[in-house]
């Protein structure tokens, strides 16, 4: 049965994108990323969607797009930071090897900044990042076996953290 080898959740700027490039090279395997599935498939980036069609709209695609790739892919996953607010999508996740990157405030603040490119947390990133993360965070940990921590660390750090994780779960099987 083909299914992803890790799938990557956490809010934005926690590092799905960039630590998933670095597992998948790590485990000569390929990488998958639900925001660029969305984008390729509506043919335009998530900021459009969000302002042409709203967020029902995106999330549908979502849906779609984590379904799929929970379906085909058989490397690293990387979902959408909201990906995990659907119920059904939580409920398939179950089934899968999900890691739970934790970032802190503090630290994902300079990572996102004040980027355009991720609506949700435009106008007040900070206070808008908290409001996300006081919603999400019950469900990144309901749909996690293994969460790390990433504040402080590189993405190097976390991947190898990670492996190892991977590693052990694996030896306990
Ligand atoms: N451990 C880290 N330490 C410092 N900077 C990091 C770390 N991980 C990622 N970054 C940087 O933070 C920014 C956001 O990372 P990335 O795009 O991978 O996050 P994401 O979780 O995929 O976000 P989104 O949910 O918006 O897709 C990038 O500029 C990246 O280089
Ligand atoms: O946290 C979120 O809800 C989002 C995160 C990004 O990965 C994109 O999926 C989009 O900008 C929404
Ligand atoms: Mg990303």
């Amino acid at each position: 049965m083909t299914r992803p080898r890790v799938v990557l959740v956490g809010p934005p700027g926690s590092g799905k994108t960039t630590v998933s490039a670095l597992l998948a090279a790590a485990l000569g395997v390929d990488v998958r990323d639900t925001d660029a599935d969305v984008e390729a498939t509506a043919g335009r980036p998530i900021t459009e969607i969000f302002v042409d069609d709203g967020e029902d709209a995106f999330r549908d695609l979502e849906r779609a797009a984590v379904a799929a790739a929970l379906a085909e892919h058989d490397g690293v996953l990387a979902l959408g930071g909201g990906a995990v607010l659907d119920a059904g999508t939580r409920a398939k996740l179950a089934e899968h090897t999900v890691v739970y990157l934790e970032v802190s405030l503090t630290s994902a603040a300079p990572r996102v900044g004040l980027d355009r490119s991720r609506p949700l947390l435009l106008g007040n990133p900070r206070a808008q990042w908290k409001k996300l993360m006081d919603a999400r965070r019950p469900l990144y940990e309901e749909v996690a076996a293994i969460s790390v921590s990433t504040d402080s660390k590189s993405p190097d750090d976390v991947a190898a953290e990670i492996l190892a994780a991977l590693g052990r779960a694996e030896a306990a099987r």
